[in-house]
């Protein structure tokens, strides 16, 4: 059964009635999350300094733990990757995405899509993190993974989405892509 709800306005290609095309649906669920603080036009990003997206500029995130939702895995990975608590955290979207050129797809991540309207604290460098503000109007989207460019510009105008992104084994292409705006959550 797919973990997506079924939204009632679409945009971007077309694959089957939940964004899958035969054979890509995920065999095993990776669930990870993000977030996005959003503060006077700014948004806080991370450079990621190892795993998966290494390099990138990307949101505070990673995988949700046993026992705990996945709104509080995503303050908890915020804390520990930026040393801030953040505030008036809330849900804004859903992902799956998905590793695959020829081979099956066994890989996927399934990311829950946060954003925050504050953070107590100053923002920390860590192993895992480097703090960077960004002007949310002048996103450096080249320096961030492929499909960020698609689907952040809805998240920072408020708006609610799912998708399915279907990218290449080493992540730095795409395939295709469904979205859905004005989700329910
Ligand atoms: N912005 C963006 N983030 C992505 C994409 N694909 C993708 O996995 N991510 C995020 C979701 C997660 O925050 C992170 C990878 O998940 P992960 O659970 O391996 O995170 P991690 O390496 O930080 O692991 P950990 O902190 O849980 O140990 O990368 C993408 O296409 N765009």
């Amino acid at each position: 059964m797919s973990p997506y709800a079924q939204p009632p306005n679409k945009c971007g290609a077309v694959a089957d009635h939940n964004g899958y095309l035969p054979g890509e649906q995920p065999t095993g669920m990776n669930e990870s999350t993000l977030c996005h603080p959003i503060i006077d036009g700014e948004l806080l990003l991370i450079r990621k300094q190892r795993g998966l997206g290494e390099g990138n500029l990307v949101g505070p995130g990673g995988k949700v733990e046993d026992g705990e939702t996945a709104m509080e895995a995503a303050r908890r990975e915020v804390r520990e990757e930026l040393r801030v608590e953040a505030t008036g955290v809330e849900k804004r979207g859903e992902f799956g995405f998905h590793f695959r050129d020829d081979t099956p797809d066994d890989d996927s991540m399934y990311v829950h899509v946060f954003t925050a309207d504050g953070i107590e604290g100053t923002p920390q460098a860590t192993e895992e993190a480097v703090p960077e503000w960004h002007t949310a109007e002048d996103l450096p989207y080249d320096e961030m993974w492929v499909d960020d460019r698609i689907w952040m510009p809805h998240m920072l105008d408020g708006q609610t989405f799912t998708g399915t992104f279907v990218l290449t084994d080493e992540g730095d292409a795409m395939h295709r892509y469904e979205m859905d705006l004005g989700v329910d959550f």
